[in-house]
């Protein structure tokens, strides 16, 4: 696991990795996202033929106008394989099918074939890097072998088999180490603790803030699950309205007698903030939250919550009311086993900014928001 963690490092900084299969073949994955024009030529010479564009379901369903589709592999030729922009448009363009990219383009790819293991590896770890859900892969032949071995024996190319990295990064939570804890006195509840809970990778770190003295509380502990919105939780963002559910479910938690707000590192939906600003720059073109996330690669909602899971089964929490609008975390809970004894809302104020978002929360992501449009 260790060398997959530095894999992730290295993909986050846009540098290449090998994913070694088990027969001994090697894959060289390129994340697209800030790909320069010579790392594109690095990776052909390296590969010594045309690598592929990996994208995902959700991209790869808008490239082809249907419902849903697999993730998979655009096979390029050498002249795409080198056009950077023209592969930023197949990957996160907004006008969007595939032969509508290569008319406008001199270059031009076939369409998608099925992603193999080490396609969808290198999804998963783009996704696992905050990165744009969008990868080259190419096979390395054994006429290239030896070179590619003398820059892994360099330690300019890291490897790691494929196996090792799918299970990597698919596995959510459950490595996740309890580091530090201190008093941290809230406006809205002055005895309170905050936890941080670091993942092994060392990218995420999640907080459960204790409300009040968990001797106190009551059987049922009353919980909000909070995904982190730098925006809207630091600085007021009127797009949405999760600064004032933030301060409302720490003063509603406080109220109820004390309990736990998880603030997990989620931002964005799980799509991270680089992604989030990406998405609203496409929202500010006439896109919608859910519409804007599916251009950029990823579904409505890319968070799962084992890594809450987890937390509340070290802080030994079994039974929760829960503050949410969302019925994702109420199923999320209870379906790893947390008695999901009742539900609170938790509103922040409707505006002319963040009424679209919250509409489109409601129509399309089923959150129960009634009470919010009728006032
Ligand atoms: N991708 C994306 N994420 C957004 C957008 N606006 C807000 N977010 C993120 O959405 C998440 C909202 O999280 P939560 O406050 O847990 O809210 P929720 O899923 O609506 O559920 P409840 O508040 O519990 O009802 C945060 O991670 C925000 O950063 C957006 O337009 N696009
Ligand atoms: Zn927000």
């Amino acid at each position: 696991m260790h060398q997959v963690e530095r894999a992730i490092f290295d993909i986050r900084r846009g540098l290449p990795i090998v994913l070694q299969g088990q027969a001994g073949e090697y894959v060289l994955v390129q994340p697209l996202e800030e790909v320069t024009e010579s790392q594109l030529n690095d990776l052909v010479t390296l590969a010594g033929e045309a690598p592929g564009l990996v994208l995902s379901r959700h991209r790869l369903a808008l490239l082809q106008s249907s419902e849903d589709a697999e993730p998979g592999r655009l096979p390029l030729t050498m002249a795409a394989a080198r056009n950077r922009h023209y592969l930023y448009e197949l990957a996160v363009g907004a006008n969007m099918s595939v032969s509508a990219v290569n008319e406008r383009s001199s270059t031009a790819t076939a369409s998608a074939e099925p992603a193999s293991q080490a396609d969808r590896t290198a999804l998963a770890l783009m996704r696992q890097a905050l990165l744009i859900p969008a990868a080259l892969t190419a096979h390395v032949p054994a006429s290239q072998r030896a070179v590619v071995d003398a820059r892994i024996a360099d330690g300019t190319l890291l490897a790691v088999p494929v196996e090792q990295a799918a299970r990597c990064a698919d596995a959510s939570g459950g490595r996740l180490k309890r580091v530090s804890e201190a008093r941290v006195p809230l406006a809205e509840s002055p005895d309170s603790r905050f936890i941080l809970f670091r993942e092994a990778d060392g990218l995420r770190e999640h907080v459960a803030v204790l409300i009040g003295q968990p001797t106190s509380w009551s059987s049922v502990v009353p919980l909000r699950l909070h995904s982190a919105c730098l925006t809207g939780d630091l600085f007021g963002s009127l797009r949405c309205d999760c600064g004032e559910q933030l301060r409302n479910a720490v003063a509603d938690i406080h109220a109820m007698g004390g309990g736990v707000l998880l603030y997990l590192a989620q931002e964005g939906r799980g799509i991270g903030l680089s992604n989030k600003l990406r998405a609203y720059a496409l929202q500010d073109i006439g896109h919608d939250t859910v519409d804007a996330d599916q251009i950029l690669g990823f579904g409505d909602d890319e968070r799962g919550y084992q890594v809450a899971v987890d937390i509340l089964n070290q802080l030994a929490i079994q039974r929760v009311q829960l503050l949410t609008n969302n019925p994702l975390k109420m199923a999320a809970l209870s379906e790893a086993g947390i008695e999901v004894i009742g539900r609170q809302a938790v509103y922040g104020r409707l505006t002319d900014h963040n009424h679209r978002y919250l509409s489109t929360k409601a129509d399309r992501g089923g959150h129960w928001l009634d009470d919010v449009f009728s006032g």
